[in-house]
């Protein structure tokens, strides 16, 4: 090191990523979005350093110090200060790694100060590492307990990439010669090691009362830990996993949605981590990289689309229905659909009705039809592999190293829908058929839906102008939301494609803080789901359970509502093409 400036390392990371979704979805051994110890089933996989750091932790090319989790506050003076223990469940973790030799991944954040180099990315991955020591100390001014760990490479035969470039690795890195002295304590018989330079030691364990007791005289935060104990080795199974993940492939029957395609991966040019960012391939994310892997997913057959719906019905779908007491729920025939109606009533005014949902049920025969959704479904697979264009956007902190993507795949058709995600709209002329004819039938659904609850709500169906495609893979998911934006009309018609769901209403906290779920029913492949009402305050949500669905939502956006410019695109883009008008939907 030169001053402060940081030499560059040797070599760059085994694996490394700008964001941490992307290192997430990219890594099975870190799945943390918040936190810093990954473990499954209680063992631990992967383990973050970054940010804040304590007396004596330290890093260098094969051993790190750290301390292990726990609550920080900021003291009077400005320092950060540990104000709470770390949690059970990390320690533990830990100490099944340390007792049965588990190895660790170890990934090191660009604001950890001690990486001995310049951090090349936001997040680096070092290596596996096994447990060797854990121990207690307390923090000086207010006596909390701090759990460290030692942690010592696994494998020493490969160049650590963060060795300064220029530097000699030291002999000592390979030696195993040396050996801290371990001494018992008198009160509590257990052994500690002697850690400390000057042969300075205490107990280190915390249910003794001599934890961490020193001379009165002695300022612990000036005491470094010994060479003996830094220069220690010892001789580790490597692990069989490979810190770099193979790119996935398609396996027999596989239908390429499962969640091991969903997931992202380490590009194998540049070991960037990458997300899924795109429903039929791999882009390397950062620019610069020109690492594509295409990955458009097989078709997945209405055989197995009808099992898992079949299985979703019989399993769940009595104990998942909830109407609660807002609700007032009846059965009606619309068309050839059997149809539930939802009036949900204002929770301050149960006689007022302020919204109401329409299930349309599909049966075999309605999905069976000519254009109807069993010939969608096939329609929209084959059209979503051919520059469809559905990807995920962000949906919190875009461009940020914490920017999270949505758990699904969007892309809009028609007049632009402004929402929380920023969706490019394509017009409905460039629409592939299958969006269109989707778009007749919600039409369709949306008109009947209103003329049914006229009586309690004194609006008109207004044309949808829109259509907000969704693709899900497994795993994926809507969270709560409404539709409630000022540009919209009062009415929201979904067409449900695939695996089944599981849709969900609550009344939004700043109405009702009771956050119980108001109405929740099964939607399976074919159904069509119609809101009504403006004043309707719920949250909705979907949660599909299977390996491939696509929902189709329209809306109206209120023309009137859009500045000049936005108005024009609307109308041009949610101008229907003549062949859609050969598609009109009759309900059979
Ligand atoms: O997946 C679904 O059925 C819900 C779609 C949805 O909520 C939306 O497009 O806003």
């Amino acid at each position: 090191m030169e001053g402060d400036v940081k030499l560059l390392p040797v070599h760059c990371p085994v694996v490394w990523a700008e964001k941490r979704q992307s290192l997430c979805d990219a890594l099975p051994y870190f799945k943390m979005h918040q936190g810093s110890l990954y473990s499954k089933q209680l063992i631990p996989k992967g383990f973050l350093i970054d940010g804040e750091f304590t007396y004596r932790d330290m890093m260098n090319t094969d051993i790190v110090i750290t301390s292990l989790g726990g609550g920080r506050a900021r003291t009077a003076d400005g320092d950060m200060e540990r104000v709470r223990e770390c949690r059970r469940p990390a320690l533990n973790s830990i100490l099944k790694a340390w007792k049965e030799d588990i190895p660790i991944a170890v990934i090191v954040g660009r604001n950890y100060p001690l990486l001995p180099v310049q951090a090349p990315h936001a997040y680096n991955v070092l290596d596996w590492f096994n447990v060797t020591d854990l121990w207690v100390e307390r923090e000086s001014r207010n006596g909390v307990f701090i759990h460290k760990v030692r942690l010592e490479r696994t494998n020493r035969i490969a160049k650590p990439w963060w060795q300064p470039s220029g530097s000699i690795l030291s002999d000592l890195s390979y030696s195993a010669d040396c050996a801290a002295v371990w001494a018992w304590c008198v009160e509590c018989k257990q052994p500690s090691k002697t850690i400390f330079d000057g042969d300075i030691w205490t107990c280190l364990h915390k249910n003794c009362t001599r934890a961490f007791q020193f001379q009165p005289e002695m300022d612990t935060n000036k005491l470094v830990y010994s060479a003996v104990f830094i220069n220690e080795r010892t001789a580790f199974v490597p692990p069989h996993e490979a810190l770099r993940p193979a790119l996935p492939v398609l396996w027999e029957n596989s239908c390429g949605t499962e969640i091991e395609f969903r997931c992202g991966i380490v590009c194998p040019k540049c070991f960037g981590c990458s997300r899924r960012r795109n429903w039929d391939r791999w882009v390397y994310e950062t620019p610069g990289c020109p690492f594509v892997l295409i990955a458009p997913p097989p078709p997945y057959p209405l055989c197995r689309v009808e099992k898992e719906n079949w299985e979703f019905n019989a399993r769940k779908c009595l104990k998942q229905s909830r109407v609660g007491e807002h609700v007032v729920a009846s059965r009606l025939t619309i068309g050839a659909y059997s149809a539930y109606q939802f009036l949900l009533a204002d929770i301050k005014d149960a006689l007022k009705v302020i919204g109401s949902v329409h299930v349309f049920r599909a049966t075999a025969v309605t999905n069976a039809r000519d254009e109807g959704p069993n010939s969608l479904w096939n329609e929209i697979q084959l059209a979503s592999n051919q520059g469809f264009g559905l990807q995920r956007n962000p949906v919190r902190l875009a461009g940020h190293k914490s920017e999270v993507l949505t758990r699904h795949f969007q892309q809009n058709w028609g007049a632009p829908y402004k929402f929380v995600v920023n969706v490019l709209s394509k017009s409905f002329e460039e629409a592939p058929d299958a969006i269109l004819k989707a778009l007749m039938r919600l039409r369709w659904a949306g008109r009947e839906s209103v003329r049914c609850t006229t009586q309690s709500l004194a609006t008109d169906f207004v044309e949808f102008n829109e259509l907000l495609s969704l693709g899900y893979m497994e795993g994926d998911r809507i969270g709560y939301h409404d539709d409630g934006e000022d540009t919209l009309g009062p009415t929201v018609a979904t067409l449900s494609l695939g695996s089944p769901a599981l849709m969900a209403f609550r009344i939004k906290k700043k109405h009702n803080s009771d956050q119980r779920e108001v109405l929740r029913f099964p939607i399976y492949h074919g159904d069509m789901v119609v809101m009504h009402g403006t004043d309707i305050h719920q949250f909705y949500e979907a949660y599909p359970a299977g390996m491939r669905r696509f929902a189709m939502t329209s809306r109206n956006i209120v023309l009137d509502t859009l500045d000049e410019h936005t108005r024009l695109e609307a109308i041009r883009k949610g101008n229907l093409p003549e062949r859609a008008h050969g598609w009109q939907y009759d309900g059979l």
